[in-house]
């Protein structure tokens, strides 16, 4: 389980606040206007901020003060952050050995098994330069996948792809959280992303991060940060 325990982040210009839990192995949406924190709530988790109060925890663990390296997650952002000059099988290895040192027999069988699950089975000489949108967002989720974390956390990593390509990678993700029975939080301005991907939804508006809610009762009775920023309904 994943807590916020009494979170605050203020930067001076800007304030969320966060004090909930989310279940093991649930896959949660988090929606809300441009600019409401919803990228600064998963960097609050990932480790690349820090809380001004309160605290976050992993399974009954405090990880508040972790490094990111040693936190529970791996990332899906829209870029990827693939090395370009690196093929996937470089790309890949780093996340199994960010020192750059060889992978053992056993790490060389993962790397190869992720790309075939995410369907890129003989890309591994590649480099993402040469691979269409959905090829490269495909080796970002091998990526996540070969890190083998119990939380992913996804900001809008589908939102530069096509509509049929986004509903595959939706798929994709869907499928192998639930294999893996992994905790997901994606960002998404994305309604009916939100409502294919997500069982609850996180509404952040209003400096609030709210706590998650079963989303098509939230969808069919949306608060008013909430229709104020889907426009209709
Ligand atoms: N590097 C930064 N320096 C200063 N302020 C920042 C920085 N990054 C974000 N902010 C501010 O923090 C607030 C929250 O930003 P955040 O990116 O978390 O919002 P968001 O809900 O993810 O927005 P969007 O949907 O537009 O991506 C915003 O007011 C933004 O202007």
């Amino acid at each position: 389980m994943l807590i916020f325990d009494k979170l605050t982040y203020d930067t001076g210009g800007f304030a969320l606040s966060a004090d909930f839990s989310v279940q093991t192995g649930d896959r949660v949406a988090i929606i809300g206007p441009s600019g409401a924190g919803k990228s600064t709530l998963l960097d609050l988790i990932a480790g690349f901020r820090a809380p001004t109060t309160g605290h976050i925890l992993w399974n009954g663990t405090d990880i508040t003060a972790h490094a990111p390296g040693a936190r529970p997650v791996a990332l899906l952002f829209q870029d990827n952050n693939l090395f370009p000059h690196l093929t996937l099988r470089q790309n890949l290895s780093l996340a199994l050995r960010p020192d750059g040192r060889h992978l053992t027999a056993d790490q060389r069988r993962a790397l190869i098994d992720a790309l075939a699950q995410v369907g890129l089975a003989g890309y591994e000489d590649r480099k993402p330069g040469t691979l269409s949108g959905g090829q490269q967002s495909r080796a970002g989720l091998a990526r996540a996948l070969l890190q083998d974390r119990p939380c992913l956390l996804l900001d809008e990593p589908f939102s530069a792809l096509g509509p049929a390509m986004r509903a595959e990678m939706q798929d994709l993700v869907i499928d192998l959280a639930t294999r893996v029975a992994a905790t997901a939080l994606l960002v998404t301005h994305d309604p009916a992303e939100a409502e294919r991907f997500a069982t609850k939804a996180i509404v952040v508006a209003d400096g609030v991060a709210s706590p998650p809610e079963n989303i098509k009762t939230l969808m069919q009775n949306p608060p008013k940060a909430l229709t104020d920023y889907l426009g209709s309904k």
